[in-house]
């Protein structure tokens, strides 16, 4: 049986954990908090993320890092991107030699604008060929329920991605590879934004005519930037893009879409981070994928503006129609 930690017991650490036991492997999951350890441990429920699904026996937890990385073949990062930097700071001691590195986060770190595997890579010194991502359309609930979805590994090794693929299929979850983690990693972080985004129009009572412009423009706007910084802009025509995008814009239980509705009824950003505990990301990336576009001289005009939304400097309603009046271009521009 592989053993394979998880660093995380949030939604997607604990849905992704149960995948992984579905797969047939052990899985140890970190958590912070006690006494959400022994609810997995003694009762196989998440009671602060999934009450009332029952976890497959092949998962425990522990708030002992070195406990759960103890003996694993592959350890799963799962926490909100802007913590990664400092918590992997305190793992990176206990993780056996060898161990693969899977990150299921959707982020883009302020101020350095690295990916998440590039913040892996810089904190542990582990190559990119023991680094692999996870994305795609992948609302936690949904997997956790075991309705059918599929994803994306990827891994600039492919033996690597071919691994962790085999490590993830179950009879609900069918992961696709792919070496292109560029793509994959910007995909998850842009929809988060473009998610927002949507949200807001949502809130605002605009219609189809709106979110399906949106999201068709914030694709565009993802494939460009992905682009510019070498990855296959098919990669974001596949599930780690339009995938991900449609159902994370198209679903109310995404929490990046609500923190936009929430937005777009004209409710602060600090009140809507105080209404919930759950990680909004692209609420955070919306400002370094900015800053990473303009330094790559790329126009990105959803990210620009849904951090002047979430920083409080213009209205959702404003965005929307400064959209609306940016100068006419070509669509392929
Ligand atoms: N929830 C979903 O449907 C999916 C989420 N993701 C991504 O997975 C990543 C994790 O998100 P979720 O599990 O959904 O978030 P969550 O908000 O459900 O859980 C986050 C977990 O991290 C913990 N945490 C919060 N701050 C922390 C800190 N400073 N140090 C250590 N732990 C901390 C929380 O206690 C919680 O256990 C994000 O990057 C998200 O974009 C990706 C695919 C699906
Ligand atoms: O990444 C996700 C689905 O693939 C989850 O989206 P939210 O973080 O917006 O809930």
């Amino acid at each position: 049986m592989t053993k394979v930690a998880v660093f995380g017991a949030g939604s997607w650490g604990t849905a992704f954990s149960l995948v992984l036991a579905d797969a047939g492997n052990e899985v140890t999951i970190w958590g912070r908090r006690p006494e959400v350890a022994a609810a997995i441990n003694e009762r196989h429920e998440n009671t602060e993320y999934f009450p009332g699904i029952e976890l497959p026996a092949g998962v425990r937890a522990t708030t002992d890092p070195a406990e759960a990385a103890r003996g694993a073949e592959f350890a799963v990062l799962s926490v909100p991107s802007q913590t990664l930097r400092e918590n992997l700071t305190h793992w990176v001691d206990v993780l056996p030699d060898d161990v693969v590195l899977i990150s299921l986060m959707k982020g883009v770190e302020l101020g350095t604008t690295k990916r998440m595997s590039e913040v892996i890579a810089e904190v542990t010194g582990i190559g990119p060929d023991r680094i692999a991502v996870v994305s795609g359309p992948n609302l936690a609930r949904e997997i956790a329920l075991r309705e059918p979805a599929a994803s994306v590994v990827a891994c600039t090794e492919e033996k690597v991605a071919h691994r962790v693929q085999e490590l993830c299929h179950t009879p609900s979850f069918r992961p696709y590879r792919s070496t292109d983690v560029l793509g994959c990693e910007l995909g998850g972080a842009y929809k988060n934004v473009i998610a927002v985004c949507v949200g807001m129009a949502v809130g605002l009572g605009f219609g189809d005519n709106t979110t399906a412009s949106l999201i068709t423009r914030g694709l565009a706007e993802t494939a460009r930037l992905a682009q510019r910084l070498g990855a296959d802009p098919l990669t974001l025509m596949g599930l780690a893009g339009l995938g991900d995008l449609v159902a994370t814009c198209s679903s109310p239980l995404s929490r990046n879409r609500t923190f936009g509705e929430k937005l777009g009824q004209g409710m602060t950003t600090e009140e809507i981070v105080a209404s919930t505990r759950q990680v909004a990301e692209g609420a955070k990336s919306c400002a370094s994928i900015y800053d990473l576009a303009a330094a790559h001289g790329v126009d990105a005009p959803v990210a620009e503006h849904v951090d002047a939304v979430v920083r409080g400097e213009i209205s959702a309603r404003e965005m929307m129609y400064a959209f609306i009046a940016r100068d006419t271009k070509h669509e392929k521009d």
